[in-house]
Formats: structure tokens, C-alpha cells, sequence
């Protein structure tokens, strides 16, 4: 199979050469860049000398659509522009920024503050949370990549409110993130000597995360919400840890939590159910496509604690991204995604 990154220079990018390099069913990688293009790859990274010597091409539409599966992986505004007129060409387009999440385009442009793509486009395009809507990326021809926070949130939420076990109407969500989730391109926010040693929250009640989120709760477990969603940056590279509080429907035991979450993920292979709080943290996911997820009732309270932890550039990005791949091509879920996790 031929394959393309669009974007390929950037985190994302990077995650899916190192996945992609040892997929067995990927012969060719072609690496596209909209400002390095005949350069070589590995010039501006020589952890791939001997690797990905070969220059960079430029972004162009007859050389994509001679491909079977093309990535992007450019910031918010590029593929709304860009993959409209790809779209249909036969090549499988995955897309891992949000510009085809969002169905609705007045929120689009709401939270991300720039013009929508075409709703034509976005009608075609499917929304790759991978388990919960595998039967249609199945036959996507657009794949919209969840966000990082949107993966881990999701997946440890969705089960309990699907199933009537927690009260959807007040969702409180605390979600951290390493700093690569910022991407490659050095800004005052990310600046070593501003996170390092700094906790801080950011976009307080603004992320552009929020109508995303509720968009798959209302599609994929029925209920109309309004969460409060904040985010935090850590310092360090790699992760991200959700953290959500909900009520308890009445009578709901600790016991019908965690066997729902089983139930729920017994045939995904990524998706792991965690009993002992002990064991729930960033590096036991780290560098791997994984997602834990944990629940915790608290009987004094009524309240659940429910924990959804990935790595933000792979089971956030590169990974599922590659996993809505292999649905899409009929691969098993785990092909060329089989890794061990680096923990330390
Ligand atoms: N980092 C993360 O944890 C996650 C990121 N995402 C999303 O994935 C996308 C990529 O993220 P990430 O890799 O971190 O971002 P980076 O900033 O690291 O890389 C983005 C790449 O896009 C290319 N690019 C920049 N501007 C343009 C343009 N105008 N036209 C075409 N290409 C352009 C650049 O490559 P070149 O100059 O070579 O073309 C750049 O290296 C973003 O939309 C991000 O929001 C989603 C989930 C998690
Ligand atoms: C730490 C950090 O800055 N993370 C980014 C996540 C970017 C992302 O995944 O955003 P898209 O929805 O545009 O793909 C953020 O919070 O905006």
C-alpha cells in the first residue's frame, strides 16, 4: 500500500513515521511539506538518517491521489481548504486536525475562529473514535481524527452515560496535557523556562475541545449536555489524564461501573479497564496506543471519579489515526500498532 503524510515535519507527523515505518502493509511512505519541500527528511531530523534521506515533495493533488492513504497533519485551516477537492479521488484521506470534526459550521468557526469547511465535505466526512464508530469509518472516504482531550475523555465517559449509570446533566471535566500537545512550532507558552517547574490552567471555559465533546456524547450515547471542560499543562512531553465528576444515577454500585466499562471494551484491544488507582498514570501508556480508563464511586458523595488516560500524540493522534486506517482497509485494529508501552 502507498501512503502519504501531509504535514509529516510536524508531532503528528513524526508518530505516524515511526508507526507507519514498521506497518506491514505499508511498501512506500510519501512525505509531503508546504515549506520544506526538496529538502531532505532526515536533514532537519537525523534520528532518520539512513532512514528517510529522500527529499520532501511538494503538496500536490496528482501526486496524492495516486496514493491509497494519505495523512494530514497540519494546524486548524489547512484541510478545509485542502481536502475538499481530494475527497472521492480514491485515495482514503485521514485528517488529524479538527477541521471535519465539527458537523455543525456556525460552532466550528465559534471556537476555532476561522472559516468552516464546505458542508458538502463535512456531511461526507466520518468522525474516527475508533471503537465507537468502527461500522462507519469502515466506508469513510474523509476520516475526522478525534482531538487528544476528546479521545481520552470519551472513552472513559461514554460507556456510564450510554448506559444510564451517571448523571449527564453535570459533568465536570479536569484534563492535563504534555506539552507536545501544542505541536512543534516554539511559542511563548511552550517556552522550556515558562512550563518547566509551572503547572498552569489555559483557554479556561474556551477549549476548543468543548462542542466536540458534546457533539459525541449527544451521537454516541444520546444525551444533550453542557460540560465544563478545563485544561491544564504539565511539564512534561507526552500525556494526557481526564479526569471527570458525575452523580451516580440512584442506586448504581461501584461493581456496575467497572463491569460496564468491561462489557463495554471486552473485544478493544486499546482500550484497557484499570481497578487500582495506583495503577492509572501517563507512563503506563506512554509512546503506546493505549487508553486506560478507571472509575471510582464515592460512596459519601454519590459522585463517580472517572479517569481516562492516552499519549496525546498517539492514541490522540498518529495511532488512532492509524487504527481508523486499518478499519478502513480492512486490517486488523492492531497492525504495525503493537508496542509496549516505554514507562520510564
Ligand atoms: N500534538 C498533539 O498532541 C495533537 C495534535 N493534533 C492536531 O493534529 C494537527 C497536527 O499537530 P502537530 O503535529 O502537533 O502540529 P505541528 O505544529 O507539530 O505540525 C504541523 C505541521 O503542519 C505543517 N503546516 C503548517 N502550516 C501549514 C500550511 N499552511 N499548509 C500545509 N501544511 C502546514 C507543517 O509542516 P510543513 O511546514 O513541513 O508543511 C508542520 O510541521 C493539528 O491540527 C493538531 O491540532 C491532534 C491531536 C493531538
Ligand atoms: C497542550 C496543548 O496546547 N494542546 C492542544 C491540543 C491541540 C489539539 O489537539 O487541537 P485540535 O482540536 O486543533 O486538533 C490545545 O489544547 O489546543
Amino acid at each position: 500500500m502507498k501512503v502519504g503524510i501531509i504535514g509529516a515535519t510536524g508531532y503528528g507527523g513524526l508518530e505516524l513515521i515511526r508507526f507507519l515505518h514498521q506497518h506491514k502493509e505499508v511498501e512506500s511512505l510519501q512525505l509531503f511539506s508546504s515549506s520544506e519541500a526538496g529538502e531532505s527528511f532526515s536533514a532537519k531530523y537525523p534520528h532518520l538518517e539512513g532512514l528517510y534521506d529522500a527529499p520532501m515533495e511538494a503538496i500536490d493533488e496528482a501526486a496524492i491521489t495516486k496514493l491509497d492513504v494519505v495523512f494530514a497533519s497540519t494546524p486548524a485551516g489547512v484541510t478545509s481548504k485542502l481536502l475538499p477537492s481530494l475527497v472521492n479521488k480514491g485515495t482514503k484521506l485521514i485528517d488529524l486536525s479538527g477541521d471535519f470534526r465539527l458537523q455543525d459550521r456556525a460552532l466550528y468557526e465559534e471556537w476555532y475562529g476561522k472559516e468552516a469547511a464546505p458542508a458538502d465535505t463535512l456531511s461526507q466526512s466520518v468522525y474516527g473514535l475508533t471503537e465507537w464508530n468502527a461500522d462507519a469509518v469502515k466506508d469513510a472516504a474523509l476520516v475526522a481524527n478525534p482531538g487528544c482531550y476528546p479521545t481520552a475523555v470519551l472513552l472513559s465517559l461514554l460507556p456510564l452515560i450510554k448506559h444510564r449509570l451517571i448523571d449527564p446533566s453535570f459533568l465536570v471535566i479536569d484534563a492535563k496535557s504534555g506539552v507536545s500537545g501544542a505541536g512543534n512550532k516554539p511559542s511563548q507558552g511552550t517556552h522550556f523556562s515558562e512550563t518547566n517547574e509551572n503547572f498552569s490552567i489555559y483557554k479556561v471555559n474556551k477549549h476548543q475541545h468543548i462542542p466536540e465533546i458534546e457533539q459525541a456524547i449527544s451521537m454516541f450515547a444520546g444525551a444533550d449536555v453542557s460540560i465544563t471542560f478545563n485544561t491544564h499543562l504539565v511539564p512534561m512531553t507526552r500525556g494526557i489524564l481526564a479526569t471527570s465528576y458525575a452523580q451516580v444515577m440512584p442506586g448504581v454500585t461501584q461493581a456496575q461501573l467497572v463491569a460496564c466499562l468491561h462489557e463495554t471494551y471486552a473485544n478493544d484491544p486499546f482500550v484497557r479497564v484499570v481497578t487500582e488507582a495506583g495503577a492509572i498514570g501517563t507512563n503506563r501508556v506512554k509512546g503506546s496506543n493505549f487508553c486506560d480508563v478507571f472509575v471510582q464511586l464515592d460512596e459519601r458523595t454519590g459522585r463517580a471519579t472517572i479517569v481516562g488516560v492516552i499519549d496525546n500524540l498517539v492514541k490522540g493522534a498518529a495511532g488512532q489515526a492509524i487504527q481508523n486506517m486499518n478499519v478502513q482497509c480492512g486490517f486488523a485494529q492492531t497492525t504495525g500498532l503493537h508496542v509496549v508501552p516505554l514507562f520510564i
